[in-house]
Parts: structure tokens; C-alpha cells; sequence
């Protein structure tokens, strides 16, 4: 356990019939950080927040708050405090009576409690909103009176349970942005789930892509995009292209493959592999270049077919076809690409450094 760890979790399990929902979850995380679990539905992450919370033991395993052990200690005992996708914000009370709710069951003297309510709501960017109703604020005022809420108490960790799901696209990428600006100013730990890896990525230090009850791995979010541990990471986190083939060769941690068709593309060797078994060679739209003919020195390169082009300004790609496996490249909107049609032929480049080979997997 880190001297300044404010959550530690050992080997934590948790079972439902055969089934492991939590699968020997490890994890230190510091004071102060943002850490995001981040992972597809049913991968069990309100099983482990809900452990973390109380309001479900794990069957073995340790749970740690700041150098404490938490495995028999009440949700209501835990300094920990959480906010779920639908607020739940008591709709026949104030602003200011919903933040100093949990004052008041603390028993915290109604004056103590009026400059906390103030200060926080300073704090959230509301300050002087106490005598409104929920009812009259917006969608994203609500969020921050519900953060408030919590914050107020100072928890040692503040748990978020999808608390974006809820609100429209325009909002919840300004409150991803709010969310980061809040967490820093607070400097409270936050640990947050999601499955949307946009908000992970943009938001956390530390992001724990999750899978089947396990963490596949746990690093910032810049090197999950660079350097995933695993194919499902390189396949979950950020968009990327998958090209199968057979592994060949492996020289200087460079991997030959080769594809139904006989040509070969190279990429990086990021997993233990051996020579001949089918390989998934895994490298981003922004890597790839839209080429005529002649390869750049050391590139590797794949013949496609154009599908479709997509028009979205910056990020405009090419929907093209490579043996049955669809790959987008970003599309340059400096005139750089060369001229295409739909099912014209084009050539995809990369440099293999950018490309990582991992053992295929099923699925
Ligand atoms: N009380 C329960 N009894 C039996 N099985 C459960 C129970 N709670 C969860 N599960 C199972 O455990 C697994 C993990 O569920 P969990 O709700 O933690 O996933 P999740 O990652 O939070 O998914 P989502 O993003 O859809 O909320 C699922 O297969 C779920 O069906």
C-alpha cells in the first residue's frame, strides 16, 4: 500500500452462483487522483463500486480507505460518498436544504452549516443559489448541486456511478470538461465508471480498463491508447483497425504477417507470440496514410477498396475494404489525400512502429 493511498483493494472476489462478477481485483490508488474503471456492460463495475461503497461484501479480498480496512465497516461509516446517474436530488427541498442534508445528519450547527453550503456552492460555480428549487435549474446546474451534495462532506473518496448517462451529448461533453475542473479544484479522489471511453480517457489519471470482472490494465490514458496491454484494450479504448493474418516472421521486434492473400504487412510485436499462429495486427485511423502507389521507406501497406467517404470536418475518414476487414484511415482536409471514388482502389501505409501485433483472440 502507497503511503498516500486512498483506496487499496487485495485480491477482492466476488461471486454470484459460479459466476465471478469481481475476479481477483488488486488496485492502489493515490490521493487526489481521478481513476476511472472503465469497461463494456455486465463487466462488473457496480459489483466493485458497490463493494467499495458497503452496500455489498466481497467473499475474500481486502478493501482499504486511507490505511483502514473497510471489509466490516457500514456504507454509512465508510468516508465515502456516491453519486448515481439519476441524481436523486429531494425534489420538495432547496438547493441549499439538499446540500446541508447530510450537515444536519452529521449534526453540524445550522450556522457551520449555511457557510459550508455557501462555500461549496461557490465552489461549483451556483454561488447564491441556495433558495432555489431543483425544478429551476438545468440539467447540468442539477449535476453540480448533486456533486455538491457530496462534497460538502468531504469524503475521502467520492464514487460516480455513470453520472453522465443520463444528460444529452451537448452537455455531457461540457460536463466531462466541469467534472476534470472540479476534481482538481477539490482535489478529492474520484473513482468513476463508465463504459464510455471517451469520458474515461478525457477525464482520468488513471483509467482501469475492465473485462470479464478482471482489470486488463490499469495506466493513463495516453499510454492505453499507445501501448495497450492487451487486444481487447487496443480494440476497446479509442477507435482503432484490426488486419488477421498469420504471424511469419519476427525480426528486430518487428512482425511479419501474412494475409489470406499472400501479401505481408508488419507491425510491432506487443504480446508473447509464436511463429504461425493467427495474429491480429491492430493500427489507428490516425496512423494510417492515403497513398497512390509508391510506399514510403520502411512502410508496410495494405490494397483496399474505397467504401465510403465520412465528412466530419477535422475528423473526416475513408471507410475502405482490405479482404472482407473494414478499416478507416482519418482523411487529411489539407488537400494531402489523394483523389478517390467509391470502390476505387487505394493504398493504406503505416508505419509498422505505430501497428501492434497481438495473438488473435476469439470474438
Ligand atoms: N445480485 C446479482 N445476482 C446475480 N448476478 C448478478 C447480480 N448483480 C450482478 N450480477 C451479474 O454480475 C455481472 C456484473 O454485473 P455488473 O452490474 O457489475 O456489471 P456492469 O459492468 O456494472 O454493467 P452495466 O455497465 O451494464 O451496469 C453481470 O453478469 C450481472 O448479470
Amino acid at each position: 500500500m502507497g503511503l498516500e493511498s486512498d483506496l487499496f483493494c487485495s485480491n477482492l472476489v466476488r461471486r454470484f452462483g459460479n459466476h465471478l462478477a469481481v475476479d481477483h481485483v488488486s488496485v492502489d490508488i493515490p490521493a487526489g487522483t481521478f481513476f476511472s474503471i472503465l469497461g463494456p456492460s455486465g463487466c462488473g463495475k457496480t459489483t466493485l463500486l458497490r463493494l467499495l461503497a458497503g452496500f455489498d461484501r466481497p467473499d475474500s479480498g481486502d478493501i482499504h480507505i486511507r490505511g483502514e480496512r473497510m471489509n466490516r465497516v457500514p456504507p454509512n461509516r465508510r468516508p465515502v460518498n456516491m453519486v448515481f446517474q439519476h441524481l436523486a436530488l429531494f425534489p420538495t427541498m432547496t438547493v441549499g436544504e439538499n446540500i446541508g442534508y447530510g450537515l444536519k445528519r452529521q449534526k453540524v450547527p445550522a450556522a457551520q452549516r449555511r457557510r459550508r453550503i455557501a462555500q461549496v456552492l461557490e465552489q461549483v460555480g451556483l454561488p447564491g443559489l441556495e433558495q432555489r428549487n431543483p425544478q429551476q435549474l438545468s440539467g447540468g446546474q442539477r449535476q453540480r448541486v448533486a456533486l455538491a451534495r457530496c462534497l460538502v462532506l468531504k469524503p475521502t473518496l467520492l464514487l460516480l456511478d455513470e453520472p453522465l448517462g443520463a444528460l444529452d451529448l451537448k452537455l455531457r461533453e461540457q460536463m466531462k470538461v466541469e467534472l476534470k475542473h472540479l476534481q482538481k479544484a477539490f482535489g478529492t479522489t474520484f473513482v468513476y465508471i463508465t463504459h464510455d471511453q471517451s469520458e474515461a480517457m478525457m477525464m482520468s489519471d488513471r483509467v482501469a480498463v475492465m473485462r470479464n470482472g478482471r482489470f486488463d490494465q490499469v495506466a493513463p490514458p495516453e499510454e492505453l491508447y499507445r501501448e495497450p496491454a492487451t487486444p481487447f484494450v487496443a480494440g476497446f479504448v479509442g477507435d482503432n483497425n484490426r488486419i488477421s493474418g498469420d504471424l511469419v516472421a519476427i525480426r528486430d521486434g518487428l512482425a511479419d504477417i501474412r494475409r489470406p492473400d499472400g501479401s505481408t504487412v508488419q507491425g510491432r510485436v506487443a504480446g508473447e507470440l509464436e511463429l504461425g499462429q493467427p495474429v491480429s495486427l491492430f493500427v489507428r485511423p490516425e496512423a494510417l496514410v492515403l497513398t497512390g502507389e509508391a510506399l514510403q521507406t520502411g512502410f508496410s501497406g495494405a490494397q483496399a477498396r474505397v467504401k465510403t467517404t465520412l465528412f466530419d470536418g477535422a475528423n473526416s475518414r475513408v471507410e475502405a475494404d482490405s479482404l472482407g476487414e473494414t478499416i478507416y484511415a482519418r482523411l487529411p482536409q489539407d488537400g494531402s489525400a489523394p483523389r478517390m471514388h467509391e470502390d476505387g482502389p487505394i493504398r493504406l501505409a503505416w508505419d509498422p512502429q505505430l501497428a501492434r501485433v497481438f495473438a488473435a483472440e476469439e470474438g
